[in-house]
C-alpha cells in the first residue's frame, strides 16, 4: 500500500508541471548581503527535495520565498495554477508552541484563526494526532513532552489545514539521534499516507539522503544551487535502507557534492 502511495510519488514527477518554480530568482538584503544570487529551482507535485548547504547558503531565505514571508529582489517564483491550491505549512527548528495551551488546542490553532470551532476541529485534531502518533497525548500540555514529542506536536499543527507544500527548517536538528531517525521514519510515512509535498532544510547529508527524492545541494556567497542530485532508491525507507550499501553509497556521493561546493565557496574568495 505505501509502495503504491510512493510509486504515485515518483510518478508525480514525470512530464507533469512543476508545482513550484524559482526562475532567476535573487534576494539581496538591505546590508547588502546577497543571500541568494540567479537561483533556478523546480519542486514537482509529491516530492521531497531537501536543501542541503552549509551555514549561509541562502536555504532558509529559500522557504521564506516559498511561504510568502519574503519576496525576491529580482526573478520571481512561479506555481502551477492547476488546482488553485498553493497553501504551505511551516515547521521551524524550534517547536514553538503554546506554553499554557494543551496538545489538542496547540494543534487546533491554526484551524481556530480560521474560525473553526473546537467541536468541528476534533476530527481533523484527533486525525492528526494519531498519524504523529500522539493521540493519547491531547490533554498533556508542552513541558510533559519530550524535544521529539514536541516536535511531532509541531508537525501536526502545520499539517492539520493540509496544505500542500510542508516546509520544514531544520526540524530536527536539535534532537538526539534516535529521535531523529524515528522522526525521519515517522516524516516519511506521514509524507507517503497524506501525499503533501515537502521541501526540507538541512545539513546533514544522512538525513538529506533518507528522506529525499531529490537534493539541492547549495553553495554560499552567495547563495545558489550547486547541484541537483535525485537520490534513485525506492520508497518505502526503512531500516533496512539506512544500513544499505546503495544508502552508503548515495551518502558518499552527497557528500562529495556538499564537499565541492564548499570549496567552490572557498575559491571564489581567494
Ligand atoms: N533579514 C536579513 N537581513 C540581512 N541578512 C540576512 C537576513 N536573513 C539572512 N541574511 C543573510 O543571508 C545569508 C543567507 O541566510 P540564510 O539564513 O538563508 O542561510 P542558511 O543557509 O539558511 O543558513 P543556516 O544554515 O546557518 O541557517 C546569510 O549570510 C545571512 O546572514
Amino acid at each position: 500500500m505505501l509502495q503504491k502511495v510512493a510509486d504515485k510519488n515518483d510518478s508525480g514527477q514525470r512530464g507533469a508541471a512543476p508545482l513550484l518554480s524559482f526562475k532567476g530568482v535573487g534576494k539581496v538584503f538591505s546590508n547588502g548581503v546577497t543571500a541568494l544570487d540567479n537561483v533556478d529551482l523546480s519542486v514537482h507535485e509529491g516530492d521531497f527535495v531537501s536543501l542541503l548547504g552549509p551555514s549561509g547558503c541562502g536555504k532558509s531565505t529559500a522557504l521564506r520565498l516559498i511561504a510568502r514571508l519574503s519576496t525576491p529582489t529580482s526573478g520571481h517564483l512561479e506555481w502551477r495554477k492547476a488546482q488553485g491550491d498553493d497553501s504551505v505549512g511551516f515547521v521551524f527548528q524550534e517547536p514553538t508552541l503554546l506554553p499554557w495551551a494543551s496538545v489538542f488546542d496547540n494543534v487546533w490553532l491554526p484551524l481556530r484563526l480560521r474560525g473553526v470551532s473546537r467541536l468541528k476541529a476534533t476530527p481533523a485534531v484527533m486525525e492528526m494526532l494519531a498519524r504523529v502518533h500522539l493521540e493519547n497525548f491531547a490533554d498533556a500540555v508542552p513541558r510533559e513532552l519530550s524535544g521529539g514529542m514536541k516536535m511531532r506536536v509541531s508537525i501536526a499543527r502545520a499539517m492539520v489545514t493540509k496544505p500542500r507544500v510542508l516546509l520544514m527548517d531544520e526540524p530536527f536538528a536539535a534532537l538526539d539521534e534516535i529521535t531523529r531517525f524515528k522522526l525521519n521514519n515517522d516524516l516519511l510515512e506521514l509524507w507517503q499516507q497524506e501525499r503533501f509535498t515537502a521541501v526540507f532544510v538541512t545539513h546533514s547529508v544522512f538525513e538529506s539522503v533518507f528522506l529525499s527524492n531529490r537534493i539541492v545541494v547549495m553553495a554560499a556567497k552567495p547563495g545558489r544551487v550547486y547541484r541537483n542530485m535525485t537520490v534513485d532508491a525506492p520508497y518505502p525507507r526503512d531500516e533496512a535502507f539506512r544500513t544499505s550499501t546503495a544508502y552508503a553509497e548515495l551518502c558518499r556521493r552527497a557528500s562529495d557534492e556538499l564537499s565541492a561546493a564548499m570549496d567552490v565557496k572557498v575559491e571564489a574568495r581567494s
